[in-house]
């Protein structure tokens, strides 16, 4: 993979940052099959960046390619199709990424490549569209698509569509990198997933309180990641991110994050970042509004 898949022609750079399930707790199973949850999102100042330019042609045409990703599968191909679709536009895009986050790590990188590319070409289209609109679109692409449109750290109720936004610290994280893919439909499939978990009230939502229901299946299964968790506990309460397979913990500054993601071993990659209340996207869309 290339490490910077974006041209200088590219009209409009836009970041699509990292998320966090700080917490995430499984309040019970809908009749659809889908999990009911209550989950704390916040973002990372870190992630995959996305190019766009305009094509009148009306093509949607993503240049980089992903392993395992088909171009009309990837959720940037079918984020795209779907506004211009739904917006009537005659305009079509080049757009390019560069992939920076791993693949199914649990840290949102799909779902935020998706979100970034609905408000990149609504900008660039000029549709203008608003975030409820935007929200309720991606929400068909995936369940956490929306807190991805709307940028602000959230407690998340239902399948995650229904969003309260929060406040909290923005403590450094350092968050490793279990090399295993994690199937998140399998880990909700587990006849063994804890899946009720009694519903909390935002308000009393301590940081750094709660714990994630998916945790000790996924622990269970998947050796790479059990063995990630031993490693970070021994310096730091360690977590999983959504269905994983990413495992984290947070310190006070980068510089005692960076000291602990050093003596993690080869075979653990990491990185460091700093949580955010508010995502890096929506902080570069409104420097451009002002413009
Ligand atoms: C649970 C979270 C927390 O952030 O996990 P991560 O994917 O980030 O790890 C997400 O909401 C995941 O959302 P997303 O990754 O979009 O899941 P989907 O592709 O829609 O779902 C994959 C499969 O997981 C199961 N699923 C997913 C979400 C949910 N609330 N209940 C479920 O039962 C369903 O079987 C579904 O077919
Ligand atoms: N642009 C994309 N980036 C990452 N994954 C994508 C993308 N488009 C489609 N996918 C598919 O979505 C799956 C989940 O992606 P990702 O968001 O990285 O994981 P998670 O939801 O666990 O954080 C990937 O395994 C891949 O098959």
């Amino acid at each position: 993979m290339t490490t910077h898949a974006i041209p200088t022609h590219a009209e409009l750079v836009l970041p699509a940052p990292a998320k966090l399930n700080l917490m995430l707790h499984i309040l019970g199973r809908r009749a659809d099959g889908y999990h009911e949850l209550q989950t704390l999102f916040q973002f990372l100042d870190h992630g995959d960046e996305l190019g766009f330019a305009l094509r009148a042609d009306g093509q949607i045409r993503l240049h980089t390619e992903m392993p395992g990703v088909t171009h009309d599968s990837n959720l940037i191909v079918r984020a795209a199709r779907q506004l211009q679709q739904l917006s009537g536009t005659a305009l079509g895009a080049d757009i390019w990424l560069d992939k920076r986050l791993p693949m199914g790590g649990g840290i949102g990188g799909g779902s935020s490549d998706a979100a970034t590319t609905l408000l990149g070409l609504n900008h660039l289209w000029q549709l203008g569209w608003d975030e409820d609109r935007l929200a309720s679109l991606g929400l068909g692409l995936g369940a956490d698509v929306p807190v991805f449109v709307r940028g602000r750290a959230a407690f998340a109720e239902g399948v995650g569509e229904r969003l309260t936004p929060v406040t909290l610290n923005e403590p450094w994280f350092l968050v490793a990198i279990p090399q295993v893919l994690v199937s998140t439909a399998e880990v909700f499939n587990d006849p063994e997933l804890t899946r009720d978990t009694p519903p909390i009230k935002v308000r009393s939502l301590l940081e750094g309180g709660g714990r994630n229901d998916c945790q000790p299946v996924v622990e269970k299964r998947y050796s790479a990641v059990r063995n990630a968790l031993i490693l970070l506990n021994n310096f730091v309460p360690a977590r999983l991110t959504g269905t994983g397979a990413c495992v984290f913990g947070s310190f006070p500054n980068q510089d005692d994050a960076d000291k602990v993601a050093r003596q993690l071993p080869a075979t653990l990659p990491s990185f460091v970042a700093q949580g955010r209340n508010v995502s890096l996207l929506h902080q570069q869309l409104q420097a451009l509004a002002k413009k």
